[in-house]
């Protein structure tokens, strides 16, 4: 035993530690920038820099560490590179860390949510501040565990730095047993000082998941096992988060409900279209066709829309309602047609080609469509305020104080004042989806487009999204394009109604005029199977 702790505490090893540390930093920082560019590459849309990276990740993952670091140490200099022994190690194991890396980059990326970033792009964000702000925040979090893995695993390879001469604790705790046949002891102490170093490695990787974590309650007292990997969520956090829910039970929005629901009568309807009929065109499609493969989903649809009105888009499943939405926004590219918003060939240039995603994404921010999803599609890692206030500082260079000062203002709007440092996860969908649009809402559009704004919602819920959206309405005059299935909702609030079916619409005109006295049979037979269409008292 007294040999064990001797060898333990022995400089000759522990210079050793010094050594596999280098190889190790060296390794993981030279993997990480290569990972990086590697996972970049593979991201990208460029099909040649994606195969290179490929190539790359086939031929090192598939080769022996050992092989690649003889290759560094021996073969390199006979093409005139002679590297020193630890750096030669190094970068061996920083080009084999590289794939694995990136591989788990990459999955970080990929992992984060299409729909939040389809969100930013409705905001205007390019894609350098959805990577920055949306995709690398969400990714790193997920990408911690594994890159702990990673660091561990590179620690033992550098044991195998022993076999181009690098002086590590391996090689040292080899010599030492050759020359003095004390394996067992030796080995032992060797083995636990991988073990601390290990110990280490994990202990860091719980500390920075720790400090990451969405759910940290902030100032609260601790205690240790909440710092063991699989408390996730701690029970503390549940329970203060079970406390707010039952102190602050979240009614239908007191500033919502206080005032009985909007409706509009017959002549107020009539000299609001009237006045519709004098404004300006803000939203004009024409003769838009799009395919999907074989699959015409867009089939030459013609849509005008003038400033202030409401347009409610009715279909069956699969009409193409939610396509024409995406068009107007350009967050999807079609065949033919054109579609203009505000004026605006949004998308493309004087010359008439096609924006950059950058120059696009600046092109949205500056043309001002809000758009609003079925999945709300919340940036998860933000709270509610955040969500608001976020894109108003990095698309519309807001300074700090006055987005904020915005975000309160909308989310009292919506009747979630009370919950706005809430993340998306500790909200119903009903104050998702307000959230939702307050953010939509905040760097004051002059189109909102709503697809299904109510349809991942339990009924329970429909009536407070309902409520917000004819307040825009009525109160604010805002144009809107509201796909929905909500046939009494579209009546109430919508100045027309767009029936669309195939991908083209086949009967519009005034809503109540359409809704209730149809001419086309296929609307007919579509108003009469959503007769079951049940919209909650509160709303009627
Ligand atoms: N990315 C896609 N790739 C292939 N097909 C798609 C894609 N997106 C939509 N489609 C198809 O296009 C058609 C129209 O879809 P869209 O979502 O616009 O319909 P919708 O009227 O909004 O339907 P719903 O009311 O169910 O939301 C559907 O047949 C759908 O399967």
């Amino acid at each position: 035993m007294s040999l064990f702790f001797h060898y333990l505490s022995m400089p000759y090893l522990l210079e050793g530690i010094e050594l596999t540390l280098e190889v190790t930093a060296l390794g993981l920082g030279g993997g990480l920038i290569l990972g990086l560019i590697l996972a970049g590459m593979q991201l990208s849309r460029f099909w040649l820099l994606a195969a290179i990276a490929r190539a790359y990740t086939v031929i090192f993952r598939g080769t022996p560490l050992i092989l690649q670091m003889v290759f560094a140490y021996d073969a390199l200099p006979h093409i005139g590179i002679k590297l020193p022994a630890v750096l030669a190690a190094g970068l061996a194991l920083a080009c084999n860390e590289a794939p694995f890396i990136a591989e788990m980059l990459r999955a970080g990326v990929l992992g984060v949510d299409r729909g939040q970033v389809t969100a930013g792009q409705a905001l205007g964000m390019t894609p350098r501040i959805l990577m920055w702000r949306v995709i690398a925040p969400q990714a790193i979090r997920t990408m911690i565990p594994a890159f702990g893995n990673e660091a561990v695993s590179a620690l033992k390879n550098s044991s195998l730095a022993s076999v181009v001469a690098v002086q590590e604790l391996t090689l040292r705790s080899t010599q030492l047993a050759s020359s003095t046949f004390d394996f067992f002891s030796i080995f032992f102490a060797s083995g636990l000082l991988y073990l601390v170093l290990t110990f280490a490695i994990s202990a860091i990787q719980l500390f920075v998941e720790w400090l990451l974590d969405l759910d940290r309650a902030k100032g609260r007292q601790r205690k240790l096992a909440d710092y063991l990997p699989w408390r996730r969520v701690d029970l503390g956090t549940k329970l203060e988060l079970a406390a707010i829910a039952v102190d602050d039970p979240e009614p239908a929005p007191a500033e919502l409900t206080a005032t009985p629901p909007l409706a509009l009568t017959r002549e107020e309807r009539t000299r609001r279209a009237a006045t519709i009929a004098r404004n300006n065109i803000a939203v004009e499609a024409r003769d838009l066709t799009k395919r999907y493969g074989a699959q015409k989903v867009l089939d030459g649809l013609d849509l005008t829309v003038r400033v202030g009105e409401v347009v409610a888009l009715l279909g069956p499943s699969g009409s193409g309602k939610s396509t024409l939405l995406r068009c107007i926004n350009h967050l999807e590219n079609w065949d033919a047609g054109t579609v203009r918003v505000g004026g605006r060939r949004l998308g493309f240039g004087e010359n008439g080609k096609p924006l950059s995603p950058r120059d696009l994404a600046n092109e949205r921010a500056s043309v001002g469509v809000g758009m609003v999803f079925q999945q709300f599609n919340l940036f998860a890692h933000l709270s509610a305020r955040e969500n608001i206030a976020g894109p108003l500082r990095w698309v519309h260079g807001m300074t700090r104080i006055d987005a904020e000062r915005r975000a309160t203002e909308l989310l009292d709007r919506v009747g979630l004042s009370h919950r706005a440092d809430a993340l998306p996860r500790h909200l119903s969908g009903g104050q998702q989806q307000r959230v939702a649009i307050a953010r939509a809402l905040a760097p004051n559009p002059s189109v909102l487009l709503l697809d299904e704004p109510t349809s991942a919602l339990d009924p329970e819920l429909v009536s407070e999204v309902l409520e917000v959206i004819r307040r825009l309405a009525i109160d604010d005059g805002l144009t809107m394009i509201i796909s929905t299935h909500q046939i009494r909702f579209a009546d109430e609030v919508a100045d027309r109604v767009a029936f669309l079916s195939g991908g083209a619409i086949i009967e519009e005109g005034p809503a109540h005029e359409v809704l209730t006295n149809p001419r086309n049979p296929l609307t007919a037979r579509f108003l009469s199977v959503m007769e079951a269409d049940k919209i909650p008292e509160a709303v009627r």
